[in-house]
């Protein structure tokens, strides 16, 4: 009996890889989608990511929708792009820009109705801008939570529910979205940008479920650091401008490689993508399945980089 259980669990498991392999092999080889022509709508172009990705998807013949709430600096973009040929002889477009704050709801629903004008509708919504945050909790004004909320989860939905409709019409399109590993993980001193990511994580995963019926995609992009500006724009406790790059995102990926890795997912109608290494994978699997370890190593990081005021 006890030669036919583990001579039955070897195959079982082997049929179970078996079927993975298969899959991922299947999934390698189904036709990407194309983005000759595509529209592509891509916020916070001005800069960092958002301004990789302009370059990786104009290159692929998208035709661009730029977005940012500087004007000079989004036509400083346009420029770059149009400057050069891409070498991969395809057809390449002028970008478009439209100018909006994303944590001012009624310029949102204003901007919404301007990028449909550009081309008539939209293909792919890569909801890229964010701020971020660092401070304790005890000294952050409520302000400062609200705002961080404002731009990195507000903005991105109320600019999705904008557009959502035309592209249920069609039938049409594919909803990006930038996360990050603090989309799946809370960091200490982190809590508004964290909270903000764990609310987008969440608003684009019921996203996904109700609107794969319409035959449109939801695609959680988690990064972990990438080297841009994002710490020095961060914000801290009372509002004010951190203004300092830190180590962590100066020897973070490459932009313009994790803007392939957006575009590879995008081609790829992915669901969900983690851009990280090990550590932060391996934090992620402990938060769910030793969650207590979790929140001891979080504890002790958290006594390390801060002592309370009153110690
Ligand atoms: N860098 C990193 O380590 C990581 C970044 N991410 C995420 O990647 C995304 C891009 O950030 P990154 O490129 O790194 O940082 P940057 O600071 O370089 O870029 C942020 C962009 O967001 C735009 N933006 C900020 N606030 C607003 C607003 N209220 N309305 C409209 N646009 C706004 C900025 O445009 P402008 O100021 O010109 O208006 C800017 O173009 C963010 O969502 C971030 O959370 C995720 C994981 C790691
Ligand atoms: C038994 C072995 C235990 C090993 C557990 C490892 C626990 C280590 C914790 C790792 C934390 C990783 C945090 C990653 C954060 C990250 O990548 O954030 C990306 C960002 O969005 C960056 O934004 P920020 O403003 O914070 O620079």
């Amino acid at each position: 009996m006890e030669r036919v259980m583990g001579g039955g669990v070897l195959p079982l498991v082997l049929a179970g890889a078996g079927i993975l392999l298969l899959y991922r092999i299947i999934v390698r080889l189904r036709p990407g989608a194309a983005l000759q022509d595509a529209v592509v709508v891509i916020t916070g172009a001005s800069s960092g990511l958002g301004k990789e990705c302009a370059q990786v998807f104009h290159a692929a013949g998208a035709r661009l929708v730029l977005c940012g709430r500087d004007a000079a600096r989004l036509q400083q973009v346009v420029q770059e792009l149009t400057a050069s040929l891409p070498s991969s002889g395809r057809q390449t477009y002028t970008p478009s820009t439209v100018i909006f704050d994303l944590a001012d709801t009624d310029s949102v629903d204003r901007a919404a109705e301007e990028i449909l004008k550009c081309y008539g509708q939209v293909d792919v919504l890569i909801n890229n801008a964010g701020i971020s945050y660092r401070g304790n909790i005890l000294d952050t004004h409520i302000s400062v939570q609200r705002d961080v909320m404002e731009t990195n989860y507000f903005g991105p939905v109320a600019l999705t529910q904008a557009l959502l409709p035309s592209m249920v019409h069609r039938r049409s399109g594919h909803i990006v979205v930038i996360s990050s590993v603090q989309g799946k993980i809370a960091i200490p001193y982190r809590s508004a940008y964290a909270a903000s990511k764990h609310a987008t994580q969440a608003y684009f995963d019921c996203l996904r479920a109700e609107v794969e019926r319409y035959g449109i995609p939801v695609t959680v992009i988690s990064p972990g650091y990438i080297r841009t500006s994002l710490s020095v724009n961060a914000v801290t406790c009372d509002g004010s401008k951190y203004g300092v790059l830190d180590k962590t995102t100066e020897i973070g990926k490459d932009p313009r490689d994790v803007a392939h890795a957006v575009l590879k997912a995008v081609r790829q109608r992915s669901k969900d993508v983690v851009l990280a290494g090990p550590l932060p994978n391996l934090a992620i699997y402990l938060r769910t399945l030793w969650p207590v370890l979790f929140f001891k190593l979080m504890a002790s990081r958290a006594r390390k980089e801060q002592k309370p005021k009153d110690e």
